[in-house]
């Protein structure tokens, strides 16, 4: 896997009269994982769709010091910067081994029709495209008879990982996860843990949005807070999840200024 720096310069984007993120800045160095924190509609998948070229925004993107900014998504997505979503919406025909190949594209330029309408006719590079794939779930200790399985059959915490194994098909420099423990049980939450780590120790620069602070703790060196579409605060993890403002904004305070217990350790814990 291959390092990248991701340098995010007063991003700010509009839906029609909202103002839906206001100037977030973040430098994240590689190998590192940054978290992106905040209450629900604070901007972080907003910010995650500007990064990627979803939607339009002002401000600037860098990957390793080129600049993104101008790009359309999928040359964003050539150039190493790959994601998941918060509610992957896969094809449920497609087995994993399709959608799989099919998330090879953005490395070989290939047209996804290609890849997914015409039969496999290469045995070699069907081969060796079965290999990437069947390596890739394994990194993620996922079970290589998953290959065959339709998308529709997978369960919401299996399809999260699928979705994950997906981007890491393309061999991203910079991964960014849209919440990827939501819809995983506890123990799903526990390997997803071991998976990110060993992802940024192989080299790979992550960017989490999470609700889950136990994982966020675990995993992230640094955090970036948003509130309503503004940077609230960025830092060490430690440091950052003790301040009083980011207390106050994302874990919620109690009526005698007491931070809720639920939300302070649980896995689940969210706002
Ligand atoms: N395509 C869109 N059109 C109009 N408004 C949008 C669009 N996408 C997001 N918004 C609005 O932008 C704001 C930020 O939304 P966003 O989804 O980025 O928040 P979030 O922090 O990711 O929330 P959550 O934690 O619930 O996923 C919200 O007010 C949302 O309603």
């Amino acid at each position: 896997m291959t390092q990248g720096a991701l340098s995010i310069d007063g991003l700010s984007v509009h839906f029609g009269g909202l103002q839906a993120l206001r100037g977030v800045s973040a430098e994240i160095t590689p190998g590192s994982v940054h978290g992106l924190l905040g209450p629900n509609g604070s901007g972080k998948t907003t910010l995650l769709n500007a990064v990627c070229g979803f939607v339009r925004s002002t401000g600037r993107v860098c990957l390793d010091g080129v600049s993104l900014t101008r790009a359309p998504a999928y040359v964003r997505a050539r150039s190493g910067l790959l994601r998941t979503f918060q509610s992957p919406k896969l094809v449920p025909d497609l087995t994993v081994e399709e959608l799989l190949r099919v998330g090879e594209h953005p490395r070989g330029f290939r047209p996804w029709w290609l890849v997914t309408a015409l039969p496999l006719r290469d045995s070699r590079a069907r081969k060796s495209g079965q290999q990437r794939a069947l390596a890739t779930l394994d990194l993620l200790g996922l079970d290589g008879s998953l290959l065959a399985v339709p998308i529709r059959d997978l369960s919401q915490g299996v399809l999260k990982m699928v979705d994950i194994a997906r981007a890491l098909m393309a061999d991203p420099k910079v991964l960014l996860l849209d919440e990827p423990s939501s819809g995983m049980s506890e123990a799903e939450i526990a390997r997803l843990r071991g998976h990110i780590l060993e992802l940024a120790r192989r080299g790979t620069t992550l960017l989490l949005v999470e609700h889950n602070l136990p994982l966020v703790r675990a995993v992230c060196d640094r955090v970036t807070v948003l509130n309503l579409g503004e940077q609230l605060t960025s830092g060490p993890t430690a440091d950052v999840l003790t301040r009083p403002e980011v207390v106050e904004a994302f874990l919620g305070v109690g009526a005698d200024g007491s931070v809720p217990n639920a939300v302070q350790e649980q896995p689940g814990g969210g706002p």
